[in-house]
């Protein structure tokens, strides 16, 4: 198996008292797009930044290859970054901006047209930044962060302040690039924005990891099942078994997925056992997201255990 485009081991940053990325770990695979998933506040600019070498870690580090970023010799050629999209100087042309990226990234000024016709900006090449759009700013972003041709690539919300058209092209883009083998590590506090992209998601929380998983898996979490709480547990399950039903047993009860609540509570009437509780559980992933996420204050993010919820990875 290839090893991780990037690997994020035990990250922590404090600011003073408060702790922003909290024993952050996770990784993700080469030629994948990874969604970086969490509400406003939740760390995803942090981690990102101490991923990039723009600001050093408390504890824990980040690998971007084999190596940090401050130890890759040509760091442009490796990983390209898009964090903000109003950090341009306003009386710079797109092409200006670029330009002036040229010389440290190691290319001419031929790659720079090249790549702002690849982003879509070839008509506003001498257009300054200070007249672009939302959009167009996005694009020059993009255009930055793949003037030196990296394998990875990492984006901090490039959907912000797009409209509809706009998240549809991002969108077509990070699947172009991932089909040329690429790597893009792309963070949201929407799910919905990336669902159709990402092939993995990892949601943080308060700073803490919440799940890390294949899109798949995590769309898995969205299953209809039923909670079944019974004082005659080796009965349900010998029910279960009978039926072949799905049946997990957690905390709160027993769950058994793909099976209706009026099946089980008839074929547990029909076999003599007590139910105290069946309810429908799971459903709309945006649900599962949101319950996922609620309530990831700084004291939050991890169930009572401390284990966080629903790791796969
Ligand atoms: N330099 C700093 N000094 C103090 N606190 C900071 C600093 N940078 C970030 N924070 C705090 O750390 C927390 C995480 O911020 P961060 O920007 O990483 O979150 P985020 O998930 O990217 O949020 P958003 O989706 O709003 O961009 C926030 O509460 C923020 O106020």
């Amino acid at each position: 198996m290839q090893p991780p485009a990037i690997a994020v081991e035990n990250l922590t940053k404090r600011f003073g008292a408060f702790t922003a990325v909290d024993n952050l770990s996770f990784t993700v695979t080469t030629g994948r797009i990874t969604g970086f998933l969490g509400p406003n506040g939740s760390g995803k600019t942090t981690t990102l930044r101490m991923l990039l070498g723009l600001m050093r870690p408390t504890s824990g580090r980040a690998i971007i290859g084999d190596r940090p970023y401050e130890a890759i010799p040509r760091p442009a050629g490796v990983v390209g970054a898009a964090l903000e999209a109003s950090s341009f100087h306003p009386g710079r042309t797109g092409l200006g901006h670029l330009r002036m990226l040229a010389p440290q990234v190691g290319v001419g000024d031929a790659r720079c047209r090249e790549i702002l016709d690849f982003v879509g900006l070839s008509d506003a090449v001498t257009k300054r930044v200070g007249g672009y759009s939302m959009g167009m700013r996005q694009r020059l972003g993009l255009a930055a962060a793949l003037l030196g041709d990296p394998q990875i690539i990492i984006l901090d919300e490039p959907t912000n302040g797009l409209d509809p058209q706009g998240i549809v092209w991002i969108r077509e883009l990070l699947r172009s690039l991932a089909a040329q083998g690429r790597t893009v590590l792309v963070s949201s506090h929407v799910l919905g924005e990336v669902r159709s992209t990402v092939d993995d998601v990892v949601v943080i929380g308060g700073g803490r990891l919440l799940h890390a998983s294949s899109l798949t898996d995590f769309e898995g979490l969205a299953r209809q099942g039923v909670g079944v709480r019974t004082p005659a547990p080796e009965k349900l399950l010998a029910l279960a078994e009978e039926r072949r039903w799905p049946i997990s047993e957690g905390p709160a009860g027993f769950r058994i997925d793909d099976v209706d609540s009026a099946t089980i509570g008839s074929a547990a009437y029909a076999a003599g056992i007590e139910l105290h509780q069946l309810t429908d559980i799971g459903g709309d992933l945006e649900t599962v997201f949101l319950q996922l996420t609620a309530g990831t204050d700084r004291s939050g993010g991890t169930d009572r255990s401390g284990t966080p919820v629903g790791v796969a990875q």
